[in-house]
């Protein structure tokens, strides 16, 4: 199928020319850059041998007649724009949050610029979301940090309290994007850790609390608190919450087993064994550790992700597969490069 990828001299957007080259059914036929066009792929991307002697386009330049899937990868605000361009038929998977959040005056409170609308919520592991993102043209895939939230909490909806939930998670510098920034260069971040978005403002605040408000019935609150830590790329999630039955640990690491037993992509690790963000780089799984604080009664879920994969270009090929009606896992890698 013919595919075409906006914004591939980014970060998501390079990682999904990495994956793409290798897809059985989706092969890239035009590719976008913004200040990059005209430039060579291999300019931006050096590991990108695949694409050599190809460049990349303005978007303006991009035809989207006869072309079958296409993967935006912009910054926010800006998809709206070329999805006027794509005939209605054509699959579409945003990278963005254009489209991810129902409520408007959430965009406005956490965002800049107007409301694009509502998209099918791309995380299959929700229960029902899978046959949802099968038979939607259009998919917002979700934020990096939410995709590691929501899948760290949805099997323990039942047996905490929803609206005292606390998450810290520490997140690699590629999750900022690859334009330049002061607080990203290097001799601000190597052997520094910082917060960031400090003081519950983070923007995938209003993400995690309507995927999971409406997997639970219940409205959800989350307190988070992100850090950027001075790796490239992975994400380290740490979720507390208030437990309200008396449950053991080896109980909840059996229901989150349970719960995730025919996921292809989601590890509930043995007891004993923690997520760590470099078995994930390069590969589209999440790995997910439990354990009950019986000091304080509350639950505490260690979740460990690649920002770039799961959490960003990988997650939307998986969406693109089930919208194609391919296999689920085509093109993807479950192991990691490890350290
Ligand atoms: N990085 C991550 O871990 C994740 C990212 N996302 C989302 O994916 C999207 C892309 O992220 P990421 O790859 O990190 O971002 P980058 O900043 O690395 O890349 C942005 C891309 O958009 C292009 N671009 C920049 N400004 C404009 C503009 N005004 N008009 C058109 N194109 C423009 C850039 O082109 P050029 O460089 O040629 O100027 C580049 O191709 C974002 O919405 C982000 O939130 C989602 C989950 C995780
Ligand atoms: C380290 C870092 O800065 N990360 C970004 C994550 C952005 C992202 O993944 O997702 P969106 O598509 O929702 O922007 C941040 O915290 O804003």
């Amino acid at each position: 199928m013919k595919t075409v990828v906006i914004g591939a001299s980014g970060y998501a957007g390079g990682e999904l020319l990495r994956l793409l080259a290798t897809h059985p059914h989706l092969l890239v036929t035009q590719v976008s850059a913004h200040s990059n066009a005209g430039e060579l792929i291999t300019s931006v991307h050096p590991h990108l041998n695949t694409y050599q002697n190809q460049k990349f386009v303005a978007i303006e330049e991009v035809n989207f007649d006869q072309v079958d899937v296409v993967f935006i990868a912009l910054p926010h605000g800006q998809s709206a724009s070329v999805v006027r361009n794509i005939p209605s038929h054509t699959k579409v998977i945003d990278l963005g949050a254009d489209f991810r959040l129902n409520d408007s005056a959430q965009w406005d409170k956490y965002y800049d610029g107007e409301h694009a609308g509502v998209w099918t919520y791309g995380l299959p592991e929700i229960p029902g979301q899978r046959e949802k993102i099968s038979k939607s043209v259009q998919v917002s895939n979700p934020g990096c940090y939410a995709t590691s939230i929501i899948t760290g909490l949805l099997p323990a909806l039942d047996f905490i309290d929803v609206s005292d939930v606390v998450v810290v998670a520490a997140s690699g510098t590629t999750g900022a994007g690859r334009s330049a920034k002061i607080n990203l260069i290097a001799s601000e971040v190597m052997g520094s850790l910082t917060s960031y978005k400090f003081g519950g403002i983070h923007q995938h605040t209003p993400e995690v609390e309507q995927a999971l408000s409406n997997a639970s019935g219940k409205d959800l609150k989350i307190s988070f608190t992100p850090i950027l830590a001075p790796i490239p790329r992975g994400i380290l999630s740490t979720i507390t919450a208030r437990l309200t039955s008396t449950i053991s640990t080896e109980e909840v690491n059996a229901s989150y087993a349970k719960f995730y037993e025919d996921e292809y992509f989601v590890d509930v690790l043995p007891l004993g064994q923690m997520p760590k963000t470099g078995s994930l780089t390069g590969s589209n799984k999440v790995q997910i550790q439990v354990a009950v604080d019986e000091h304080v009664q509350r639950l505490v879920i260690s979740v460990a992700l690649d920002n770039l994969g799961k959490g960003a270009a990988s997650q939307a090929i998986q969406n693109a597969n089930l919208m194609c009606g391919f296999h689920e896992g085509s093109g993807l890698s479950t192991d990691g490069l490890g350290t």
